[in-house]
């Protein structure tokens, strides 16, 4: 099975609130909430593909200074292996909004349980929660 390589980035808001965007209708897992990120495309590293994303995504910029890895989750999806470096980010400049038409919602670590996601993030919640 091909392994998909997909960063995703904790965007920590200075009340400790992290930031879910839910994903839209008709693409695959509709609903769910995730975290920012995309695939890594060729000739990007992990980091140089989650600043691309959040600009497409949400309008904002970072930078690789501000990207700090906190931990990954490794997933079989029936299609695809997926393996997700999960970076954590405090730093950036502009206000997220949906570029992408994704619902958002800051959310406390304490109540991330509430929030449906996709099967590969399910081992980073309590990762989360006992780091914030
Ligand atoms: N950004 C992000 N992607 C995640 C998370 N968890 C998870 O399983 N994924 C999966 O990782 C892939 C990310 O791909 P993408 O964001 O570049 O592209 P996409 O949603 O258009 O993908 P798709 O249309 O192929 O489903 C998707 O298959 C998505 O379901 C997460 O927390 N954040």
């Amino acid at each position: 099975m091909k392994t998909v390589l997909v960063s995703a980035v904790a965007l920590i808001d200075p009340d400790g609130r992290v930031l879910l965007a839910q994903r839209p209708e008709g693409k695959s897992m509709a609903g769910l909430w995730e975290f920012p990120g995309g695939k890594v495309e060729q000739g990007e590293t992990p980091e140089s593909a989650l600043i691309r994303e959040l600009e497409e995504e949400l309008g904002i910029n970072t930078w690789e200074s501000c990207l700090a890895p906190l931990t990954f989750t490794s997933h079989s999806y029936d299609q695809f292996h997926l393996l997700m470096p999960l970076f954590a980010c405090r730093k950036w400049e502009g206000q997220p909004h949906p570029k992408e038409g994704q619902k958002l919602k800051w959310v406390h670590a304490k109540d991330l349980r509430e929030y449906p996601m996709p099967p590969a993030d399910i081992p980073l919640i309590p990762i989360l929660r006992d780091w914030l």
